[in-house]
């Protein structure tokens, strides 16, 4: 398959993707694509890859074979799993949303006044009005997520990759974030979500990969997570040897 010209429609296109750490591969034979401005999941079980994967994407890993294309030119925001942050970092929320700016600014970039907007816009919008001066640690999870997405808002990125924004967070603040997410798709931007929580992502996400270690299913939301995807992915996933040498591409069904 790698050759193929890339589809321009295609946002990130992934071709018998395999992808790990070491010598483990976490990801196995991955073929499928995100159109640009699409809206998708990413679910599986607890350890099937799905940020693995999303690194990938991110292009923090680099695959073991195969490819990961993402449309030349792209611009991109990851937010990564909140435990992977260091809250301890004497940041405000102020400072750790124009660091969305870095990309347009660089990291010593002096702000514009229209760039403090910005920020001030962003804080805002996420619904954290009077925040501005506050210490990150100070935050709860739910007013950190909201924090880190007016983050994501001011990287003003075509590819969003947001890795369980919605873990550890209340009812009404999922609501705001969800209602952030399909603005960011409805403005053309393409945004793939990890999510764990099924009746969330089959009533707000029109697209779904379902991963365990290997693709199990990938199309529209209803069609993958149906029961016997969902089995077939727990059977793989409780089946898989994480010290099995990397397997060859027809050992795969
Ligand atoms: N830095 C790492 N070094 C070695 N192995 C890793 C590393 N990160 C993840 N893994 C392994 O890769 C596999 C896939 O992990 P990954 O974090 O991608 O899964 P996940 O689906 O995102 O899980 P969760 O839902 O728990 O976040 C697991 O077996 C995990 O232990």
């Amino acid at each position: 398959m790698t050759g193929l010209p890339f589809n321009p429609r295609t946002a990130v296109e992934m071709r018998d993707l395999t992808v790990g750490y070491g010598s483990h591969a976490a990801v196995h034979h991955l073929s499928c694509c995100f159109s640009a401005g699409s809206l998708s999941a990413l679910v599986g079980v607890n350890g099937s890859g799905k940020s693995t994967l999303i690194k990938t994407i991110a292009g923090l890993l680099r695959p073991m074979s195969g490819r990961c294309h993402i449309a030349p030119g792209t611009s991109l925001a990851y937010l990564p799993q909140q435990s992977e942050l260091d809250r301890s970092f004497p940041a405000r929320v102020r400072d750790l949303v124009s660091l969305g700016l870095w990309s347009q600014r660089g990291l010593l970039g002096r702000h514009r006044a229209q760039d403090r907007d910005r920020v001030a816009a962003a804080i805002s919008a996420v619904g954290l009005d009077g925040f501005d001066t506050r210490p990150i640690d100070s935050l709860s999870g739910g007013q950190l997520q909201r924090a880190l997405f007016a983050r994501v808002l001011v990287q003003d990125a075509q590819l969003i990759l947001l890795d369980e924004p919605f873990n550890a967070v209340d009812e009404r603040t999922i609501g705001d974030l969800v209602a952030l997410i399909h603005r960011w798709q409805g403005q053309g931007r393409t945004v793939i979500v990890v999510a764990h929580d099924l009746d969330l992502v089959r009533a707000q996400f029109p697209q779904t990969l379902l991963l365990a270690r290997r693709p199990i299913a990938w199309g529209a939301t209803l069609d993958v997570l149906t029961s016997d995807n969902l089995q077939r992915a727990r059977n793989l996933h409780e089946a898989w040897d994480d010290h099995a040498p990397w397997c060859a591409p027809d050992e795969v069904a």
